[in-house]
C-alpha cells in the first residue's frame, strides 16, 4: 500500500493555563489514505476540534502542540516554516469549519470571493478565476448565474455548499471538515454531506470528517477513529468497528445509536 497522505503521529496538545497544563489530546496517531474518508467521533470535549486546529498549525494559545508529528506525504507539518506552511493551508489541505457559512464576506459579491482566494493562493486571472467558479458551482449545485450574488441572497446550505465549492476550487488533497454543517437543518445537512461523498469519489481528495453524529459518519467514512478524554481508544474499518468494537466506550456509542444503516455507503477506492 503506498505512503498515507497524512499521518499522524504521538500527537500531544496541551491548553495552557493558569493553573497548568491541561492535556487536551494525548499521544494520538492515525492515518489518513489516499482517497479516503475518515472520520473522528468521540462526545463533546474529547479533543476532535484540537486535533483539526493541529493539523492546520491553526492552534491559537492558550493551546500548544507539544509533542508528536504530522507528516503530510512525509513531510512534518509542525517543522514548517510559516511560508510553506500558507502553501499547504487551503491549497494542499482544505478547511470547512462550523458555522463555515459565516466566513463569507457579507460585502463582497461570491465571485469576487472566489477570485479572491484563487488570486492568492494559484495568481488565477479574473476570466479564470471565474471559469473556475462556474465549474464549482456547477458541482456543489448552484445555478453560476448566482455568481453575481452576495451571500445574504443564499440560504444557510447554500451558503455552506459556496464555502465547500471555494475549498474544492484549490483542489486540496485533503479537507478537514469539522462539524461543517451542525447549523443546518438535518435534511440539508445530509444532502451537502452526501455531496461531498460524490464529488470525493469523483475527484479522489481525502476526508477528515468530525462529527458528533456517529450515524451520520457510519454511512459516509471508510474508517472511523474513536477519541475518549483526549486519546484515540480505537481506530478501523467502519464495518468491522460497528460488528466488533473492541474498546467499551466504542460499544456504548454504538448502543447509543438506534440501527445500524442496513448498508454502509462506501465510495473510493479504500478497503
Ligand atoms: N481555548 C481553550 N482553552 C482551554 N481549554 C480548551 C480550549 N479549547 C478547548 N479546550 C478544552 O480542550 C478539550 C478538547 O476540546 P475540543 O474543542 O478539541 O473538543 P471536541 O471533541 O472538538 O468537542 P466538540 O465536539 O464539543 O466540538 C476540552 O476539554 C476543552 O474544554
Amino acid at each position: 500500500m503506498s505512503e498515507p497522505l497524512l499521518q499522524v503521529r504521538n500527537l500531544d496538545v496541551d491548553y495552557l493555563l493558569d493553573d497548568g497544563a491541561f492535556r487536551a489530546v494525548r499521544n494520538v496517531s492515525f492515518d489518513i489514505n489516499r482517497g479516503e474518508l475518515f472520520g473522528l467521533a468521540g462526545e463533546s470535549g474529547c479533543g476532535k476540534s484540537t486535533i483539526a486546529y493541529a493539523i492546520t498549525r491553526l492552534s491559537k494559545p492558550p493551546a500548544w502542540v507539544a509533542g508528536g508529528e504530522i507528516l503530510l506525504e512525509g513531510r512534518n507539518l509542525l517543522q514548517m516554516p510559516e511560508t510553506a506552511l500558507q502553501d499547504v493551508r487551503w491549497r494542499r489541505i482544505g478547511m470547512v469549519f462550523q458555522s463555515a457559512m459565516n466566513s463569507l464576506n457579507p460585502l463582497m459579491r461570491v465571485e469576487a470571493q472566489f477570485h479572491d482566494v484563487l488570486h492568492r493562493h494559484t495568481g488565477a486571472t479574473r476570466a479564470q478565476s471565474r471559469a473556475r467558479a462556474e465549474e464549482m458551482f456547477r458541482l456543489v449545485g448552484i445555478p453560476a448565474s448566482r455568481l453575481d450574488d452576495y451571500p445574504h441572497q443564499f440560504s444557510g446550505g447554500m451558503r455552506q455548499r459556496i464555502v465547500i465549492a471555494i475549498c474544492l476550487a484549490l483542489r486540496p488533497q485533503l479537507i478537514i471538515m469539522d462539524e461543517p454543517t451542525t447549523a443546518l437543518d438535518v435534511v440539508v445537512q445530509r444532502e451537502i454531506l452526501e455531496q461531498v461523498v460524490d464529488l470525493q469519489s469523483t475527484h479522489g481528495f481525502s476526508v477528515l470528517f468530525i462529527t458528533h453524529d456517529l450515524h451520520l459518519m457510519a454511512q459516509l467514512c471508510h474508517r472511523i477513529g474513536v477519541m475518549l478524554k483526549g486519546e484515540l481508544v480505537e481506530v478501523g474499518d467502519v464495518r468491522q468497528i460497528s460488528r466488533a468494537p473492541a474498546h467499551d466506550y466504542t460499544r456504548k456509542l454504538w448502543g447509543a445509536i438506534p440501527q445500524l444503516p442496513a448498508s454502509v455507503k462506501r465510495v473510493g477506492a479504500v478497503e
